[in-house]
């Protein structure tokens, strides 16, 4: 199967040269239901968002690919998989975020559940989007670390984080995302965000513990490109207003300075 137009790809590259920030809302098959969905689109129906991932740590639940039906039947928002296993690979989505752990040193989670995933993938259709996923830690132990068998890069090395995100780059990914885990009691920190941007030249997504919108402006602040909220929308839906005001003054001040 050839493989196809990589749209999504091209498209945060080109946001990324005009400095445009984007917003994903990450949808957590476990912690929604389609009524919380339904609510969640309605909102993002006034308050336009970039992207959503879909994805969980363990995805207990079997309703990944209804959830995502649901998505496409209500929106043209592209929905991104966030797959933390070769198992969770259903549902009708536009592109797949192919991470791998570069801050771990579990070789299942840099290489292993790819070589498992590898032909489904071809056969998916799916855009691939190859990503050096960086763990941080955030205070406490996520699922994610506990999940992958991984320590997560240290909260104030900044340094070891841009080296491991040069590295990736080096070695072909083409997005870096920076993650303090679900529900991360501190965000990735904004030297970490900046030290990484500086580092590399692919676009940077960051999320993590994302709760207010001084955080989220933090984020954008020191480079990320995109930022993934999920926590705190499953909990108070109404804050996607706030973040996707925040997200929208940085594009406001980008298209000024374009114009
Ligand atoms: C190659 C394929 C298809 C899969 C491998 C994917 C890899 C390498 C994953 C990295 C390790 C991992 C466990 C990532 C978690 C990513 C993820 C979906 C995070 C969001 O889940 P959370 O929301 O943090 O966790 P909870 O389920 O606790 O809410
Ligand atoms: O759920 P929150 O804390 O917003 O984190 C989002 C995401 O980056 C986790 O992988
Ligand atoms: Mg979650």
């Amino acid at each position: 199967m050839r493989p196809p137009v990589p749209l999504l790809y091209d498209a945060l590259c080109t946001g990324r040269q005009r400095g445009r920030k984007a917003v994903a809302v990450l949808l957590d098959p476990d912690n929604i239901t389609e009524t919380s969905l339904l609510h969640v689109l309605s909102l993002a129906a006034i308050h336009p968002v970039d992207y959503f991932f879909v994805g969980g740590s363990l995805v207990l639940s079997s309703h990944q690919a209804a959830l995502i039906a649901l998505i496409k039947a209500h929106s043209t928002v592209p929905v991104l998989l966030f797959p933390s296993h070769s198992l969770h690979l259903d549902g009708p989505a536009d592109g797949l975020l192919l991470l791998s752990l570069i801050s771990g040193r579990n070789p299942e989670f840099l290489i292993g559940q790819h070589v498992v995933a590898a032909p489904r993938l071809r056969a998916s259709g799916l855009e691939l989007l190859s990503t050096g996923y960086m763990l941080v830690d955030s205070g406490h132990p996520t699922t994610a670390s506990y999940v992958s068998g991984t320590a997560p890069l240290p909260h104030d090395k900044p340094t070891i984080a841009a080296c491991t995100a040069l590295a990736g780059e080096q070695l072909g990914l083409k997005l870096m995302y920076l993650d303090g885990g679900s529900g991360a009691r501190n965000p990735v920190s904004g030297a970490m965000i900046k030290a990484v941007r500086e580092a590399v030249s692919t676009p940077l997504i960051v999320g993590g513990g994302l709760n207010t919108g001084e955080k989220v402006y933090a984020a954008l602040a020191a480079g990320a490109d995109v930022v993934v909220v999920g926590n705190h929308i499953e909990a108070e839906p109404a804050f996607l207003a706030e973040v996707v005001r925040v997200v929208a003054s940085f594009n406001t001040v980008a298209a000024v300075d374009i114009a």
